[in-house]
């Protein structure tokens, strides 16, 4: 079922210790399997796509501090249908109490154990078929998580998993409090695309999200009529500063007008937020066969500044909309599920 493309990447071994200048040439051949997997198969199975897990007697997801040895991942997650991530390990708390309430499924005996305790890293809680996880800050922090949470679900022998990033950013042109749900994932010069340095070699992968489940998101937002949602691009920056054309860093070498322009070409663009995680989040969504959308509020207008200075409850409660948006529609799903069974 899998497909594999060959590359050859050539370069140059510098080798550091021998003597100045000394290089070796290297080739290697690199095979990657097919990127877009999302429409392609009727199997609904999360997949991985790494011939060398075969042959490993036990796996230790490290980051989430669980292992196949040691855990029963199927009897753990086998029911996992819905995965909410986002960056704040209290947020993910947060969400879990509220979808437990949405599904009436509140345990008053239970203050929903961190499943990953055995580690400061992320922390994980589940209510019936939903596992809310943190991913920390920043592209490469999400990475680890997705790569270890993708081998969890497999292991698990999940199937049908849907996974939303519930997340913050930064609108352009919006109000704050606004969400916006992920069309398409940019990067910082606008590029629906995200790179990866592998073996030396630049690989460009497929950002594209699902569009059918962006757009049952809207409809939910309509059906609870509690705050503005669009549909839009997000830019996804490798830093919140200079990244974000942020005055406000330790760092800053251009003006205001250089920054109005860069997020006036952004908006020209369709984006209508920025944050840090879509693109490779979108990324391994296709890799993994995983359905993904990305939701985010916005927390402030950058076009009118860059310090998030509102009060402290003000931003939490722009941080919960995301939760009771996603809360609402995984329960119109299971609704619709057990109408079917
Ligand atoms: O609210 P979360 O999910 O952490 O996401 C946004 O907030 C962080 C920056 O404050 C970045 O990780 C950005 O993507
Ligand atoms: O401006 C913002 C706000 C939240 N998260 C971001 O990445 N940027």
């Amino acid at each position: 079922m899998l497909s594999y493309e060959r590359a050859t990447v050539e370069g140059r071994h510098r080798h550091l210790k021998g003597s100045k200048g000394n290089t070796s040439k290297f080739v290697v051949t690199l095979l990657f399997f097919s990127e877009n997997k999302q429409n392609e198969s009727s199997s609904s199975s999360v997949y991985v796509h790494n011939p060398h897990l075969a042959e490993m007697k036990d796996d230790v997801l490290y980051h989430l501090s669980l292992a196949t040895g040691t855990h029963d991942l199927p009897a753990m997650f086998g029911d996992v249908k819905f995965v909410c991530t986002g960056g704040s390990a209290w947020r993910m708390k947060k969400c879990t109490a509220y979808i437990a309430a949405e599904l009436g499924m509140e345990d008053p005996k239970s203050d929903y154990p961190n499943i990953c305790a055995g580690t400061d890293r992320y922390a994980m809680y589940k209510v019936g078929p939903v596992l809310c996880v943190s991913h920390g800050m920043g592209v490469p922090s999400i990475a680890i998580m997705l790569h270890e949470l993708i081998k969890l679900l497999h292991h698990a022998r999940c199937t049908d998993v849907t996974i939303i990033r519930i997340g913050t950013s930064g609108g352009i042109g919006l109000e704050p409090g606004t969400i916006v749900v992920t069309k398409q994932s940019l990067d910082g010069m606008f590029q629906p695309r995200f790179e990866q340095v592998i073996l030396g070699k630049t690989v460009v992968r497929n950002v594209d999200l699902d569009q059918g489940l962006a757009e049952e998101l809207l409809k939910c937002s309509k059906e609870l009529n509690q705050f503005e949602t669009v549909i839009g691009n997000t830019m996804c920056t490798l830093d919140f500063y200079e990244g974000q054309a942020r005055l406000d860093g330790a760092f800053c070498s251009y003006t205001e007008k250089d920054k109005q322009d860069f997020l006036h070409k952004a908006k020209e663009a369709g984006v209508c937020n920025i944050e840090m995680e879509s693109s490779v989040f979108a990324a391994m969504c296709n890799l993994s066969g995983l359905r993904g959308a990305v939701v985010c509020v916005t927390l402030l207008d950058r076009l009118k500044g860059d310090q998030l200075s509102c009060p402290h409850d003000v931003l939490q409660g722009y941080q919960l909309r995301p939760q009771i948006l996603v809360g609402h529609y995984i329960k119109q799903q299971l609704k619709a599920t057990a109408l079917k069974v």
